[in-house]
């Protein structure tokens, strides 16, 4: 293919996404002079947004990349541009991870009251395990109610005396931060793996792509998310526990929990390669695996209390 045809960026059209891809979009114009145009793919995932359909029913975390990565795998687009928290830990065949674009703010944030303000078992809605978890290892007397959908959708369903949880990079990306009631700590409230970055995916034999997404990548974000997912990696496909791994400073904040049992575990691991250097990862990605089976070790020989959050 000439280098002067445009570039087929393959996106959900949700407004979050299809922002997402805009910006990629733009970047790309700009680093490489190309034209690029948008390919609109509508996943399983916006189909079913009714709050009663969860997720995990519907074939869990992959249902809003799969059928994006299709349109690449059968040559409708040249790229698909993914939230890399939707992406499933394990690699698609045919398919190559060849940029992230900067990560933007990874926290955590409450809608509608904060913590402080929500009164003694007040209404949490959230669909996400992880944050369920979380917020139940610091107050114990919070009730949860699955929420769904777009994120202005999500919005409009903040409980009467409660809150739901939203990652505040979709709120900056919809430029609707107005509505945050507090910022959780990235200490305690460890994000998804891959929070607040874009993951672009071009066909594995497409080397004008992947030169042109080169041009684009962030090496600081991209040894982070791969830190990031190889601990996903090791926790395995299989693994529905409710679970998070994030790459802050020097270190890899890692979160466990068993909600069948009220026990959770949360570590760091201290990482080696610097983000800006260009030393090897591959011994933080030996780390990342590590700290995997110490949490899975060490959250298996709790006493059921909650006693290791
Ligand atoms: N699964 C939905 C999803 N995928 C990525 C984001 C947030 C933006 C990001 O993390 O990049 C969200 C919404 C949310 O978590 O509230």
């Amino acid at each position: 293919m000439p280098d002067t045809a445009p570039l087929r960026i393959a996106t959900r059209s949700s407004q979050q996404a299809s922002t997402q891809a805009g910006a990629v979009a733009s970047a790309l114009t700009a680093a490489t002079g190309r034209p690029v145009e948008l390919v609109f793919v509508d996943t399983v995932g916006d189909r079913t947004q009714a709050d009663n359909v969860p997720l995990h029913s519907i074939g869990g975390q992959g249902v809003f990349v799969k059928e994006v990565q299709n349109a690449v795998l059968d040559g409708r687009a040249d790229l698909a541009v993914h939230s890399a928290k939707d992406l499933t830990s394990d690699t698609t065949p045919g398919l190559r991870l060849a940029a992230f674009t900067e990560r933007r703010d990874a926290h955590d944030v409450l809608v509608g009251a904060t913590l402080d303000e929500l009164p003694l078992g007040a209404l949490v809605a959230t669909g996400s395990v992880r944050r369920r978890a979380q917020l139940a290892a610091v107050r114990p007397d919070l009730e949860f109610a699955e929420l769904r959908g777009n994120i202005g959708t999500r919005l409009s369903k903040v409980p009467d005396g409660g809150a739901i949880v939203m990652a505040k990079a979709a709120l900056l990306i919809l430029e609707l931060t107005e509505h945050i009631a507090e910022e959780l700590s990235l200490s305690e409230f460890v994000p998804a793996v891959g929070q607040g970055c874009v993951a672009i995916e071009c066909r594995v034999d497409d080397d004008d792509t992947r030169r042109a997404l080169a041009t684009i990548d962030h090496a600081p974000t991209r040894r982070a998310v791969e830190i990031e997912r190889a601990f996903l990696s090791e926790l395995g496909s299989g693994c529905s526990l409710p679970v998070a791994g994030h790459v802050r400073g020097s270190g890899l904040d890692i979160f466990v929990a068993d909600p069948e049992r009220s026990t959770s575990v949360r570590h760091r691991v201290e990482l080696r390669s610097h983000p800006d250097g260009h030393e090897s990862v591959d011994a933080d990605l030996a780390a990342a695996r590590q700290g995997a089976r110490d949490a899975m070790a060490s959250l298996a020989g709790q006493v059921a209390s909650g006693d290791g959050a």
